[in-house]
């Protein structure tokens, strides 16, 4: 394996300004109720019973915290709001409600809340009864779909790790058939719910929230379609482009995702970044674990090479291919920093525009400028 970690802070040509200042692998706790994002700065909310799981998967997802740990954490009493914009790509406020929220209470402003929401997310308990968290799914849903009916209503049924293949494929049939049902008894058959098996005792918790934080990205089609461009040129079998520090993929090809490419994609970052925290900070301990010069290369023993490279201050690539494409290593070089630059041609146009829809979202073979890909029979497209 080769990794290099430089120290020096990334100064890319995109504007800054669209990412956070500092980036920090590990980040600190957010400020609570005193940190409001601004109006525009989307919100991703977690909603559901008490001790369905919401905090843990808040803490485990963007706090390196490790899913034992979490069974000592307090409830939650208030609103907690964690701007973890500071350390990832991911640009939004989580905001983690106590279990016992009163939508009736004239303190709870739901025009507020809603507002300016992207995706609700609902956490129900897999291993209890959950008749009552289906009532408050409800309630919730159609409290938020009459302020803002925009919002992406998602569903995790979580702490699946208690429960057998079968039973798990019958508890989402049954909660996914009764929560349509009472929508349609309300005249709400145009509210779509999303539904997910979650548990933060696996990869499945990342999975869930990077389905969510993606339909976010406006800038997604365009980054579908910049992976499609760069492993088809390149010989790679699958590319995800990660948040690096919540291990969260923003983007894929269009490959189908199986579970166990994401895991070891998942866990190269790991190893990564640890082994960068250990041999790759300067001596007092100043620098950073991942920075424009992170590169890691691992062969395994299954003739399968992953590859990892820094593409901006939060996000990498990681992708996963042969042995016998990795031989031509130049070529991916030079197709990944067309791709590089390209992503930070989306950001900026994305940034100065300032608009959900990007310009060449539907351009077939990245019609930016300066693309201009090796491809494997040697012809530039
Ligand atoms: N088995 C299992 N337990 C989990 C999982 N996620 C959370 N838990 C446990 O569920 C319990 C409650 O978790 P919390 O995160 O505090 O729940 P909460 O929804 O934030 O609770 P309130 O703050 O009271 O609303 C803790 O003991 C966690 O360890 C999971 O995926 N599987």
């Amino acid at each position: 394996m080769s990794m290099k970690c430089g120290d020096s802070a990334f100064t890319g040509s995109y504007d800054v300004g669209s990412f956070p200042k500092s980036f920090g692998y590990g980040a600190e706790e957010g400020d609570m109720e005193e940190n409001c994002a601004p109006p525009d700065k989307p919100r991703i909310l977690l909603m559901g019973l008490r001790r369905s799981g919401k905090s843990s998967i808040q803490k485990v997802v963007f706090h390196k915290m490790s899913p034992n740990e979490t069974l000592f954490l307090e409830s939650t009493n208030k609103i907690y709001k964690d701007d973890i914009s500071s350390s990832s790509f991911v640009n939004f406020q989580i905001w983690d409600f106590p279990g016992q929220v009163d939508f009736f209470d004239p303190t709870f402003d739901s025009e507020m809340i809603f507002k300016g929401t992207g995706a609700l997310i609902f956490v129900i308990d897999a291993q209890d009864d959950y008749v009552e968290a289906l009532g408050r799914l409800h309630l919730t849903v159609s409290r938020a779909y009459k302020v803002n009916p925009d919002i992406n209503f998602e569903v995790f049924i979580h702490k699946v790790d208690g429960l057998s293949d079968d039973h798990k494929i019958e508890t989402q049939r049954d909660i996914h058939q009764r929560a349509n049902d009472d929508l349609a008894d309300a005249n709400l058959e145009k509210v779509h719910l999303s539904f997910y098996l979650t548990s933060i005792y696996d990869h499945s918790i990342f999975e869930a929230f990077s389905k969510v934080v993606q339909k976010l990205i406006p800038q997604l089609p365009t980054l579908e379609n910049l992976l499609n461009i760069f492993i088809s040129h390149s010989g790679i079998e699958k590319a995800f482009l990660f948040d690096v520090v919540s291990k969260i993929y923003i983007a894929t090809d269009s490959s189908p995702v199986d579970m166990q490419s994401y895991e070891i994609c998942c866990d190269m970052i790991d190893v990564v970044i640890d082994v960068s925290c250990i041999y790759g900070l300067v001596e007092d301990g100043s620098g950073c674990a991942y920075d424009k010069e992170s590169l890691a290369i691992i062969k395994l023993n299954n003739t399968t090479v992953l590859y990892l490279k820094e593409v901006t201050k939060f996000l990498a690539l990681v992708c996963i291919l042969r042995e016998e494409s990795f031989e031509r290593k130049g070529l991916i070089e030079y197709n990944f920093h067309c791709f590089r630059k390209a992503i930070h041609e989306v950001f900026e146009v994305g940034n100065s525009v300032h608009s959900a829809h990007w310009r060449s979202a539907d351009s077939p073979s990245g019609s930016l400028s300066g693309l201009n890909y090796a491809s494997l029979n040697g012809n530039n497209i």
